[in-house]
Parts: C-alpha cells; sequence; structure tokens
C-alpha cells in the first residue's frame, strides 16, 4: 500500500473582458476536489468591485476596489493574489489553472506554460481581443509572484476539437482555411463540464442530442452528441452566433465591407463596434445587461430582449438540424441559469419542436423545467473554475510536476 498523497490546493483564475472570476480548491487524498473559496473582481475599468464566498456561501469579503481601479488588470491581479494568498489553508499552493480563451491550433489539451506557450498565448490576441490579453496577463503576474508555481492553461477552444471538419470550416478558399482561418468555438470548458455531469442529472439523456445554450455576458450554444461537441455557435472569434452582450453575433460580411468603404471605418474602430457596441447594448441603447434590460420599459430594450431570444431560438433549431434531430435542450451560465422569462420567450418559439415549459418548475429553475411529454428542457449550473481545477490537478499528477 502506498501512504495518501496529501492535500494540495489549486488556484484558478477565470479573467475576463470586464471581470476575473476566481477559486482555491482543495484535493484531498482521495482525489476529490473541493472549492473552499471562490469570489470575483467585475467592473474592472469603471467602478471594480470585489466579492468572495467561502464553502458554505458565507460572504468572507465584499469591497469597492474602486480607487485601485486604472482600468489596468495587471496591479488589481496582484492586490487579488495578496488577498488569496494570505487567506490559503495550510494545504500548500500545487499549480494555478487559467482559462485561457484561444488554444488556436496547436493547444487543443490543457498545457503546462513555458516562456514559449506565453509567446504562442499572445500571438493569439488578435484573435479574441476581448479576453486573450486578461488571460496571458493573469499567467504573467502570477509567474511573477509565484518563480516556481507551476501554471496550466486550460483553454475554452479544446473541448471543440472533436467536430467534424464540415462544422469547423468556412467556404473559403482551400489555402485560407489551411492557414487556420476556421471556426474554433469557444465556451468549451463550460460545455465539457455540463457533458460530464449530464450522466449523473439526466442519465437517460446524456449520450442523445443536447444543444446547451450558455447565456451569458459572452453567448454561445453547443451541440453535444454523446458527450462530444459536434457543431456550435462560435467560430473563428468569440463574435460569430448569437447577439451578446456587447457584440454583434453574426453579421453579413457585406455589412463590415460598406463599414471599410463607405463609412471609412478602419479595423480598429470596426473590432470596437463589433465587440464593444453592439448586442444588447447597442440595440437597447441602454444596457448589456439583461437584467436591466428586462425592468426597463423602452421599446429599444423590449427589442433588444426579443432579437436576442429570436435568434437563440434560431440557433437551436440550426443545432438540432446539424445533428438530425435533438433529445434535450439545456440552459445554462448568468442568463440561461438566472432568466425565467428569457427561458420562457425562447421555449414559446420552439413549441413546434415539442417544447413545453413547466412555469413553476421555470421560476425555480432547478434540473427538469419542461412538462411531461415534451423535449426535455433543463437547467444546469455551469463550473468552468471545476473544470480548469480538474485540468490542473490532473496535469499536475500526470507530470508529476508539483
Ligand atoms: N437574474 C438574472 N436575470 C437576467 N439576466 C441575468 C440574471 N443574472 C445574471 N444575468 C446576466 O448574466 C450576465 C453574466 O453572465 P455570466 O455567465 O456571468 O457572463 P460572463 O462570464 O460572460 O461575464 C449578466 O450580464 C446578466 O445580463
Ligand atoms: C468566449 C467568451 O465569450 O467568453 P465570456 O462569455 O466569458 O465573455
Ligand atoms: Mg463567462
Amino acid at each position: 500500500m502506498f501512504p495518501p498523497s496529501p492535500k494540495q490546493a489549486f488556484l484558478v483564475l477565470n479573467s475576463g473582458s470586464s471581470s476575473i472570476k476566481f477559486s482555491v480548491f482543495e484535493k484531498t487524498s482521495d482525489d476529490v476536489l473541493t472549492m473552499i473559496l471562490t469570489g470575483q473582481l467585475t467592473g474592472i475599468g469603471t467602478d471594480a468591485q470585489f466579492s468572495v464566498k467561502g464553502a458554505k456561501g458565507e460572504t468572507l469579503a465584499k469591497e469597492s476596489w474602486a480607487e485601485r481601479d486604472t482600468g489596468a488588470i495587471a496591479p488589481l491581479l496582484q492586490s487579488l493574489i495578496v488577498w488569496i494568498t494570505d487567506r490559503l489553508p495550510d494545504t500548500p499552493l500545487a499549480a494555478a489553472g487559467h482559462r485561457v480563451v484561444h488554444g488556436g491550433r496547436r493547444f487543443v489539451h490543457p498545457v503546462q506554460v513555458t516562456p514559449q506557450v506565453i509567446l504562442d498565448l499572445e500571438s493569439l490576441i488578435p484573435l479574441a481581443p476581448l479576453h486573450q490579453p486578461q488571460n496571458v496577463s493573469a499567467i504573467r503576474v502570477l509567474a511573477e509572484t509565484f518563480h516556481d508555481l507551476p501554471q496550466i492553461a486550460c483553454f475554452d477552444t479544446a473541448f471543440h476539437h472533436s467536430q467534424p471538419r464540415r462544422a469547423r470550416s468556412y467556404a473559403l478558399p482551400r489555402e485560407l482555411t489551411d492557414r487556420g482561418l476556421h471556426r474554433y468555438g469557444f465556451h468549451g470548458l463550460s460545455y465539457e463540464y455540463i457533458a460530464r455531469h449530464m450522466p449523473s442529472i439526466a442519465p437517460e439523456i446524456a449520450e442523445g442530442r443536447i444543444v446547451v445554450a450558455h447565456l451569458g455576458n459572452g453567448s454561445s450554444l453547443c451541440a453535444l452528441h454523446r458527450g462530444e461537441s459536434v457543431d456550435t455557435t462560435m467560430g473563428f472569434s468569440a463574435l460569430e452566433g448569437v447577439p451578446m452582450g456587447t457584440r454583434s453575433g453574426s453579421i453579413d460580411p457585406g455589412v463590415l465591407i460598406y463599414l471599410i468603404r463607405e463609412l471609412g471605418m478602419g479595423a480598429d474602430e470596426l473590432e470596437h463596434l463589433l465587440y464593444q457596441r453592439s448586442g444588447l447594448l447597442g440595440v437597447s441603447g441602454l444596457s448589456n445587461d439583461m437584467r436591466v434590460l428586462l425592468e426597463s420599459d423602452s421599446p429599444d430594450a423590449a427589442e433588444a430582449v426579443d432579437l436576442f431570444c429570436f435568434r437563440v431560438a434560431k440557433e437551436i433549431a440550426a443545432l438540432a438540424a446539424s445533428m438530425g434531430g435533438i433529445d434535450a435542450l439545456v440552459f445554462t451560465a448568468g442568463i440561461g441559469e438566472h432568466s425565467e422569462p428569457v427561458r420562457a420567450r425562447i421555449c414559446e418559439r420552439l413549441a413546434w419542436l415539442g417544447i413545453t415549459l413547466d412555469a413553476t418548475a421555470n421560476a425555480r429553475a432547478d434540473g427538469l423545467i419542461s412538462q411531461p411529454g415534451s423535449l426535455p428542457v433543463l437547467v444546469v449550473p455551469t463550473n468552468e473554475e471545476y473544470m480548469i481545477a480538474r485540468h490542473t490537478a490532473d496535469l499536475v499528477a500526470l507530470k508529476n510536476v508539483a
């Protein structure tokens, strides 16, 4: 008999465009990962707010970090790391795991970060300008703080690697496809978490054809068959697919040619328009936050919500067509998990697919929310941080890097 391996702690960072989500997990000798604290730094660049909860949901911190917020992510990350390390349990920190949005063609599995990996990730910044700089920044700040701490990069794009070529291709000349101008897909850690947990949540449908709607500030949908990604709405960048908080979603490329030629827009202006000024914010002229739009009586806000629901319903049907049918629909992420009216409106549009929601269950939003006899519709909370911790712990154990 080998002695049980000692406990290890893992720090997880999920750095987004305007927020950093973080968690600390503890791994016990039986390889179980338990979250011991989780928090977020939101509103970066406007009015940073810091909040942390413990394992039982108790509040450990709720502070305004507005006066240290210059919009730059590195100093905020340094403060965050100081806060976390002061409260780490006795368990030694074995590694840090990061969500990295774009893995390009090279990274199709989690990898240990090396100086070369950092350079490779930096070269992918143009493909994910809203996320990748923050992801790389988080890796650099941690490397400066903990010189010898192994860091593992886990990619949003990796889970979609299983897709057939036809789902990953654009109808472009072959030489451009061969240069990497193809569809990658994102939110893979979220879809992987859902796919892994479906067997325990709904074993009778877990191996079937499931459309997962990850609706948050960034939104995409994924067609899962036998637990693998076979198609998804985001493509080369995190712009394709449904409209999002501030992103346009799919748009006729002719519009872009028009904007360049007739309105004289340059690449930076176009990027800012499509990533930051469009989507729910652009249509409503009010906010990127679905909660604000649902509470507003402005017709433009109502139009933004309607456009969002219409486009999500259309993509659900499109992904069902990709799989030759659909056995279940799953809602997840900020809007998917928490917005009863948005789920109801999307599902109303899909009555023809055999979907009828149970209004009481939809209000409760816990597991199955459809009526008996309907195509099953579920709400499943996602947990990208757990998935990152799992990959990080597995890679550390495999390589014995800690
Ligand atoms: N109760 C709610 N009703 C409607 N929308 C909500 C609710 N709670 C959160 N949201 C939406 O979820 C979004 C954040 O989702 P999240 O998955 O955390 O996004 P991201 O990770 O992309 O930042 C917010 O912008 C907000 O619009
Ligand atoms: C890829 C992406 O859109 O991520 P997020 O939802 O965190 O913005
Ligand atoms: Mg997210």
